[in-house]
């Protein structure tokens, strides 16, 4: 039996409060961003990236607007070694952009990194790191304190050697006390204090201190304090920046990231979409997005989702799930009916009154900036949906404009034909139970002819309606105050209950072919309203034969 007397946390406090984090209360500007799908994310995958897979990649990562980009670990094997290759000697690297490579803080691997890198003239981070975690030094390396600290001074030592003996003055460095979260703070900053004493970091020739939640082990709030200690404490502060490597073990990487950029980071490492190790690397697009929602410019492009998640399943082999934030296909569905009648009026609203802002109701943005439809991605109909859904579907769609009750029964029957089908409604699905149920809809009566004359200045009306009523061809001449009225009175002449109690009518501008659409609501036999709605090129007589297929439901119901 599983029991969870077995765990305890994991995780070090700082020996100093550092709550400064918590009186800032949304990020001002993006922090620098750096790409690691090429490495962190691919080292995750099942299959990792080929070589093709890599430069289709890293091609719609530059485009999407990102300066730093971790291209691969080029140690690691044939393909991380030549990707590197391929892109220094095909000079792939745009000058605004710089390369980053990952190695462990081991001297063959750090010479066979650099010997990916030769020649390459655009910047370049050579990220070196060692874990310090207690477990880790513990179980993995058997060493003390000093033994693990003397690993990352030599590494970063090689790594100040190799770049002096080629002059590349390109080249810069970062190192990632790996395993930050599960490591005493203030063992972390002796460490990374160490490191940062052999780089001697300037403000023109920054190195960067990577704080990894290489396993997420604590709450959001703990890794801002962890990160607002070594931001206080760093030596050479002024020639760091601080980067955050956020994992999502405890599905709180977005919100690690966010509360230490507020604790003082300048730049967080991540993916699109969350790949990376188990439950994945930060997500950067939801950060962006977040930030973009906060009307701030996240510096990266993302108006082209679709597209994105397109590229990005086929070449990982992963699959962008339906509730992945700003991403997935549900992130802006509204089937429930009361979010689609409150999305649906701040549409309206939207329109009339700021078209300007977004404040839209249940959407935290306008799904047209990241290229998501209106049409098909927003509002959508099954068993949950309400009179709103129905109403916005069938007007954005088809142009109709039904008259609230009128929707309000359509949405009671559309809820129906979903609940017993168990599925979702197409746009079309909905079209068709409309027509079938109310457009012009057959029975016992059939409108074959009719026309007026008036009187009194357009006040009476004298209807000539031929129709054919349970088979039988009928002539009537009804009077009254209108048109449609006067039709009434004739078909009550032959029996019918024609009392008219509802009646809206509009011409289609959508479609070739302009249409009138009318729709009328008589009193059945119980009281109740029975509805009609007739379509024609002709205004009268689409009136008409709303009135006739509310006639025609009035007797099958009777
Ligand atoms: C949290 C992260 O994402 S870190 C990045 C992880 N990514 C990867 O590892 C992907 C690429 N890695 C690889 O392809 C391989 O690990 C290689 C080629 C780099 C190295 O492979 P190997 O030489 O077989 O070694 P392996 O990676 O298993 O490491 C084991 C040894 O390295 C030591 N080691 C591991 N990491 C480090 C480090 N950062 N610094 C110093 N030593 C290290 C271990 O203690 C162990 O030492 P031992 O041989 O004395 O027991
Ligand atoms: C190499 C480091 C930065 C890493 O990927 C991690 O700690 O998660
Ligand atoms: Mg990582």
């Amino acid at each position: 039996m599983p029991t969870h007397t077995k765990y305890q946390p994991g995780f070090y406090m700082p020996p100093e409060p550092c709550y400064d984090w918590v009186q800032k209360d949304y990020i001002e500007h993006a922090p620098k961003w750096c790409s690691v799908d090429l490495r962190d994310g691919n080292q995750a995958l099942i299959i990792p990236m080929s070589l093709e897979e890599k430069l289709e990649m890293w091609e719609k990562l530059v485009e999407i607007g990102f300066k730093e980009i971790e291209i691969g670990f080029p140690a690691a094997s044939e393909t991380e070694f030549e990707f590197a290759r391929t892109l220094i000697e095909r000079n792939m690297i745009p000058e605004d952009v710089t390369i980053q490579v990952l190695t462990q803080a081991r001297e063959h691997i750090i010479r066979k990194t650099f010997a990916a890198l030769e020649g390459c003239k655009t910047p370049v981070v050579v990220h070196v790191y060692n874990s310090t975690s207690v477990a880790q030094r513990e179980q993995v390396f058997k060493r003390d304190r000093e033994q693990i600290k003397q690993i990352a001074v030599d590494g970063a030592k090689l790594l100040k050697q190799l770049t002096d003996e080629a002059g590349n003055d390109n080249y810069r460095f970062e190192y990632s006390p790996e395993s930050f979260t599960g490591t005493e703070p203030e063992y972390a900053l002796e460490v990374c204090n160490a490191v940062l004493g052999i780089w001697q970091p300037t403000p023109d020739r920054k190195a960067i201190i990577n704080l990894p939640a290489t396993v997420e082990m604590s709450s959001p709030h703990v890794y801002a304090c962890q990160v607002e200690y070594m931001h206080k404490n760093l030596k050479y502060r002024e020639g760091v920046e601080i980067s955050l490597h956020p994992h999502n073990d405890r599905g709180t990487g977005v919100a690690d990231a966010e509360l230490g950029v507020l604790a003082g980071a300048d730049r967080v490492e991540g993916t699109l979409f969350g790949n990376g190790e188990r439950t994945g690397n930060v997500d950067i697009i939801t950060l962006a997005m977040n930030m973009f929602s906060h009307g701030v410019d996240p510096m990266l492009d993302f108006s082209d989702m679709p597209s994105l998640v397109e590229m990005y399943e086929r070449t990982t082999r992963m699959v962008v799930e339906p509730r992945r934030p700003y991403a997935g296909s549900l992130v802006f569905a509204a089937f429930s009916g009361s979010h689609q009648d409150a999305i649906a009026k701040g549409f309206a609203w939207r329109k009339e009154h700021d078209p300007e802002h977004w404040t839209c109701p249940y959407l935290p943005i306008d799904p047209a900036d990241v290229n998501r439809k209106y049409e098909t991605d927003v509002i959508r109909i099954n068993s949950q949906s309400g009179k709103g859904g129905i109403g916005y579907i069938l007007e954005t769609n088809y142009g109709y404009v039904l008259p609230p009750k009128m929707r309000e029964e359509l949405s009671y029957a559309s809820k129906d034909v979903s609940d017993h089908a168990h599925k979702e409604l197409s746009p079309a699905e909905v079209n068709d139970i409309f027509h079938s149920r109310y457009v012009n809809h057959p029975g016992r009566v059939e409108l074959l002819d009719f026309h007026y004359t008036h009187a009194d200045n357009n006040k009476a009306f004298k209807a000539f309606v031929t129709v054919k009523l349970d088979g039988i061809e009928q002539d009537v001449i009804g009077n009254g105050n209108g048109r449609l009225d006067s039709v009434c009175d004739g078909l009550g002449k032959l029996g019918l209950r024609a009392h008219i109690v509802d009646y809206a009518e509009h011409t289609l501008s959508t479609g070739s072919d302009a249409h009138a659409m009318a729709y009328v609501a008589i009193e059945g036999s119980d009281g109740k309203l029975v509805w009609g709605a007739g379509e024609h090129g002709d205004t009268v007589t689409a009136a008409i034969k709303a009135l006739i297929s509310a006639v025609n439901r009035a007797c099958s119901q009777e």
